[in-house]
């Protein structure tokens, strides 16, 4: 019979050594560490790190253990340069980009601008975080809204970037990657759907809906139980319920919100025909400028990977080792490139927090094309 605590004993001391031998190999890497910073050589070898795991793997006697040192030396790797990106942003020598800071948004000065029409969700967002008189005027798509924001005929944009039914829009994704725009809010907006038809209509009469593709995904259910019903993509929720009142046709009807309703003169023929009744959409105010408020406690960040088995792995350990809680990841196909993807990432943090400078200059050395899209 073996006797655990015994081996445990020999265990131990077998990583007391491996513990000695750790420091001895990072003070070694911290001395690389300064020879790069005296001669802005690049912290990631890779081919240097690719010769030394095919001489670990000649180092061991038992083929079986090839794999396992293997992993154990990238990750030993990984660590010493995730010390030395620290030791170069203790030395100053930063990769980040200029920006300042701001310690509030001046809601009251600002021109704003949102996508759709008056009683658009977007609207309502604009005016739940601006407030009830903020300046602002409409354009028609969201790339009309990051335009009038890229040449500053607006200071801020409004745009739905998430809804908790039908999951990311991706078109503000692509747009937020296309632009140097940059988040700098957020607002959440519960949105509850109703179909709006002209006064004297009844559900009866109904034979079209008009909506945004959002407003007919995130009343899917309902829909299906009226299948009779022919749907139609437009624009915008509230765009929808303009064109009711301007058809005059009892028989089209728009999903859109109650707040359409008023501003339209139609009447509520169902109320919350949402799917789930906890149904919110995420939006992103985005400016032109690299101006966050202080204090703020939400980073994204968008990068791109090779196609190479542990590249994501790799980059999202720079946020697990600075000890970062990230709090979303969406992918999207980068345009021309089959089946190679963008990732975009949101973790809690500061810009001027030393954990997420370290990780972000680490994430810059070592993914395809790194993008700071905001803190907020
Ligand atoms: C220590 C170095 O920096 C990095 C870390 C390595 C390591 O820990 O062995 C190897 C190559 C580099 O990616 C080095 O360049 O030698």
């Amino acid at each position: 019979m073996l006797d655990l605590n015994e081996i445990r004993t020999e265990i131990d001391d077998v990583d007391r050594q491996l513990a000695a031998l750790y420091e001895k190999r990072i003070a070694l890497a911290t001395k690389v560490a300064e020879y790069k910073i005296e001669t802005g050589k690049k912290v990631f070898d890779e081919t240097r790190e690719k010769q030394k795991l095919d001489k670990v793997a000649e180092l061991v006697s038992d083929e079986k253990n090839i794999h396992g040192v293997r992993e154990l030396f990238s990750q030993l790797m990984s660590t010493s340069r995730k010390m030395q990106y620290k030791l170069i942003e203790e030395h100053g020598l930063t990769l980040r980009e200029p920006y300042e800071t701001m310690d509030a948004i001046d809601k009251k000065h600002c021109t704003v601008v949102y996508q759709g029409v008056p009683g658009a969700y977007s609207y309502i967002a604009m005016k739940r975080f601006f407030g009830e008189d903020v300046n602002n005027f409409n354009v028609e798509t969201f790339g009309d809204a990051m335009e009038a924001v890229k040449d500053g005929s607006a200071d801020y944009a409004v745009l739905p970037i998430d809804n908790s039914t039908t999951g990311m829009v991706n078109q503000v994704y692509d747009l937020l990657e296309e632009y140097d725009n940059y988040i700098i809010g957020e607002q959440f907006v519960k949105v509850e759907h109703s179909l709006l038809g002209l006064p004297a209509a009844a559900i009866s009469d109904i034979k079209t809906v008009y909506s945004h593709p959002q407003g007919l995904m995130q009343c899917q259910k309902y829909l299906d139980s009226h299948r009779e019903w022919n749907s139609i993509s437009q624009l915008n929720t509230a765009v929808s319920a303009k064109m009711v009142v301007e058809q005059n046709d009892i028989s089209k009807a728009a999903i859109a919100s109650e707040e359409a309703a008023r501003v339209y003169g139609l009447k509520v023929l169902e109320s919350k025909i949402n799917d789930s009744d906890r149904n919110t959409t995420r939006f992103v105010i985005v400016s032109n400028k690299r101006r966050f408020v202080k204090g703020a406690g939400k980073m994204t960040i968008c990068f791109e990977t090779n196609n190479k088995p542990g590249a994501l792995y790799n980059l999202l350990s720079h946020i697990i080792y600075n000890e970062l809680n990230m709090t979303k990841i969406e992918s999207r196909p980068i345009e021309g490139r089959e089946w190679e993807f963008r990732f975009f990432v949101d973790f809690m943090g500061n810009i001027d927090d030393t954990n997420v400078i370290n990780a972000l200059h680490g994430i810059q050395e070592e993914a395809n094309k790194l993008k700071f899209l905001g803190n907020y």
